[in-house]
């Protein structure tokens, strides 16, 4: 035997995504998430966004023939293992993406269905009959999607917010995404869907659960909630440590079980980081250090 064990080559994942200039979610989060489980990120800029742990001060969608450009030249040239996809910010930018998995076919992507942001401040313009098409067209495309309550409702055109009852309230979002990945439903052709939890109440012991809906049956992975505000950027987390896993061979199932209490880690190490005072990030680095702060979380 080799004294040596050989390294496997990093797997290479592409995320493509909005700019998060106060570094919490987007492309930041993605390149973060992607170096933290060893493997080699690559980006297509879709929107540069202003933004801080307040909110979103500005929104500049780059023009779709740009971000055909980004796909186009590290898809020829690099290869890409795995796909991640964010914020899009338009119909054209949707459309150039769906273009490029049509021609490109990279062997995994993950869809974040990203609309609005955790503060409350809309990250596309894509509405109406045009935006229905594009996100129909990129759900076929997709072979894991990752909508948040609010985006599956409306993905779905579905009303899920009014149930209180956390078991219930898990059980009409599970309902709506195995409306997705029916046989005849817009991710059609094997795709899954992760119901994500973090909007809907914790469960009696604390706890909040992710259900991953696949035409062979459904998972789900409860961790604890972490009492924190500082979720900004979970989903797009989330997403790329699963593009990142799956791309090194990883079953959706073995990469939820493996992402998730990683991201209960970064929820945790979040309050320690200090950084902002409203929609804090979660952190993706160590956890063995403390930046001394006050009551409510501010750095002192
Ligand atoms: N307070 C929390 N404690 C533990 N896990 C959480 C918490 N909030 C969200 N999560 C987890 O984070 C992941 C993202 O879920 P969520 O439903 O918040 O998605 P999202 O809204 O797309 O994320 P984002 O906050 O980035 O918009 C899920 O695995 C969810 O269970
Ligand atoms: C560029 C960009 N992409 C995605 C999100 C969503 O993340 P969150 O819902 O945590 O604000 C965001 N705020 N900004």
């Amino acid at each position: 035997m080799s004294p040596v064990t050989p390294l496997r080559p990093p797997a290479r994942v592409l995320a493509v995504a909005g700019s998060d200039s106060g570094g919490g979610a987007g492309i930041q989060a993605d390149l973060a998430t992607i170096g933290a489980w060893g493997g080699y990120g690559m980006t297509a800029v879709t929107a540069v966004t202003a933004q801080n742990t307040q909110g979103v001060q500005a929104v500049h969608v780059l023009p779709a023939d740009v971000v055909t450009a980004q796909l186009e030249a590290v898809g020829a040239d690099i290869g890409v293992d795995a796909v991640t996809i964010g914020m899009l910010g338009s119909v054209p930018v949707m459309h150039a993406v769906a273009d490029w998995l049509e021609a490109a076919r990279p062997p995994r992507v993950v869809l974040d269905p990203v609309m609005v942001a955790s503060s409350g401040d809309r990250l596309t313009d894509a509405a109406g009959e045009d935006a229905e098409a594009a996100w129909a067209r990129l759900l076929s495309l997709a072979d894991l999607v990752t909508p948040n309550v609010p985006e599956l409702a409306a993905l779905t055109g579905r009303t899920l917010d009014e149930e209180d009852d956390p078991a219930r309230a898990l059980a009409a979002a599970v309902a709506a995404a195995r409306g997705l990945v029916a046989a005849d439903g817009p991710v059609g052709r094997g795709g899954t869907v992760l119901v994500k939890g973090g909007h809907l109440p914790a469960d009696a012991e604390g706890c909040l659960t992710d259900v991953l809906v696949g035409p062979q049956g459904e998972t789900a992975v409860t961790a604890p909630r972490v009492g924190t505000r500082a979720t900004h950027g979970t989903g797009c987390t989330l997403s790329s440590a699963l593009a990142v896993l799956a791309a090194g061979g990883r079953s959706w199932e073995e990469a939820l079980r493996a992402a998730r209490p990683w991201l209960t880690r970064a929820l945790r190490g979040a309050d320690g980081l200090g950084v902002g005072d409203r929609s804090r990030p979660t952190w993706h680095g160590p956890l063995d250090w403390r930046v001394p702060t006050d009551d409510d979380g501010r750095r002192a």
